[in-house]
């Protein structure tokens, strides 16, 4: 449950009082999410998500994170909008946090998404790629490349008896990617961590994007691959090439991806499962046993290393022409 940091009523009244959003009705803990605190907020005028940002989160990004949802929001991308306190603030502290009120979005994600929420999913990505370009802040990806290997150190100094197998399949991935990781690919904003749970749908349609705290300036195509990842495997692990096709199809008809970026796919996807797979094992080498957090299994990504290492071309993942 991520839920890392609690509050009193007298706390959040007093907080809510800088808003002009009314007294404040009733609020309640939001177990999903890993990151950060959520409540979910009910006021006089509205509801909204109130977000305490907790350790991964770099307080001097916030105002990228922030300013980015009001670009989006502003180039026609549904996605939560921070809230102007009666000060013209949108960040303030509470509880010895940073914290921010967002607008609440309507909608469900989908637990098992289908090839037509990957065809949506396509669409929008490029959509947001696309709006990304007129947003005028930059932030270094903390979780890339040259990211990993720091990352794994740390997991190994709070395992060490890390299994050997694992071990030899990390360290040649970093060998592999430190010396090979396409540099030259178009840049942009990316969101970085678009699976399902951060994707809402209502009435079969895509109805917002939430959660943009690891959002930066990398390549555009990452962000795909992070998606290829998080929506185009079945529950038992297989690679599903009809959702990868409705993704990249979708996405390369809004915006055409270039012969380098289709090259890239495969150690692209690599890639992004071992980010995903890292930060999972850290949580789940470093988590105190009985925490309420429900830690996401390293395992899966390991899996998905795997598929995609034997990976050799664009068309595996269902992109043919
Ligand atoms: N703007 C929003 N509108 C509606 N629900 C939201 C919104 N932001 C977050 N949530 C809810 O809070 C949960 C956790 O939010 P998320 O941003 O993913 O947290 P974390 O940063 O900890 O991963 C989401 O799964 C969703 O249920
Ligand atoms: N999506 C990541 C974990 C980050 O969680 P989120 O709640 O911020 O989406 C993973 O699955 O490992």
């Amino acid at each position: 449950m991520a839920v890392y940091t609690d509050i009193t009523e007298a706390e959040l009244t007093a907080f809510i009082a800088q808003y002009d959003v009314g007294d404040l009705l009733s609020y309640k803990g939001i177990a999903e999410g890993v990151e950060n605190t959520n409540f979910l907020v009910h006021c006089e005028k509205a509801n909204f998500i109130l977000t305490l940002y907790e350790k991964r989160v770099n307080p001097d990004d916030l105002p990228f994170f922030l300013n980015l949802m009001e670009h989006l929001a502003q180039s026609g991308i549904n996605c939560p909008l921070p809230v102007v306190r009666k000060d013209g603030k949108v960040l303030g502290h509470l509880a010895g946090r940073p914290a921010a009120m967002i607008t609440f979005l309507e909608g469900v994600w989908m637990r098992e998404p289908t090839i037509e929420h990957c065809k949506a999913l396509g669409t929008t990505l490029a959509k947001m790629h696309e709006a990304g370009k007129g947003f005028n802040m930059q932030r270094k990806n903390s979780l890339t490349v040259g990211d990993w290997r720091p990352l794994w150190n740390k997991c190994v100094e709070a395992h060490p008896n890390m299994e050997d197998t694992l071990r030899v399949a990390v360290e040649a991935a970093l060998n592999k990617f430190e010396a090979n990781w396409p540099e030259k690919l178009e840049r942009g904003i990316i969101h970085a961590d678009l699976f399902p749970d951060n994707v809402f749908f209502l009435g079969g349609e895509l109805s917002g994007i939430i959660d943009f705290y690891f959002a930066c300036s990398d390549a555009l195509a990452y962000d795909i691959a992070v998606c290829i990842n998080a929506w185009c495997f079945e529950a038992d692990h297989s690679f599903n090439a009809a959702k990868g096709a409705a993704l990249l199809e979708a996405y390369n008809a809004s915006r055409k991806l270039s012969d380098e970026e289709r090259q890239a796919m495969p150690m692209l996807c690599e890639g992004a499962a071992l980010r995903f797979m890292l930060t999972r094992l850290y949580d789940w080498v470093t988590t105190p046993e009985g925490s309420l957090v429900v830690k996401k299994d390293p395992e899966e990504y390991i899996k998905k290393m795997r598929f995609h290492a034997q990976v050799s071309d664009i068309s595996t993942y269902g992109l043919t022409h």
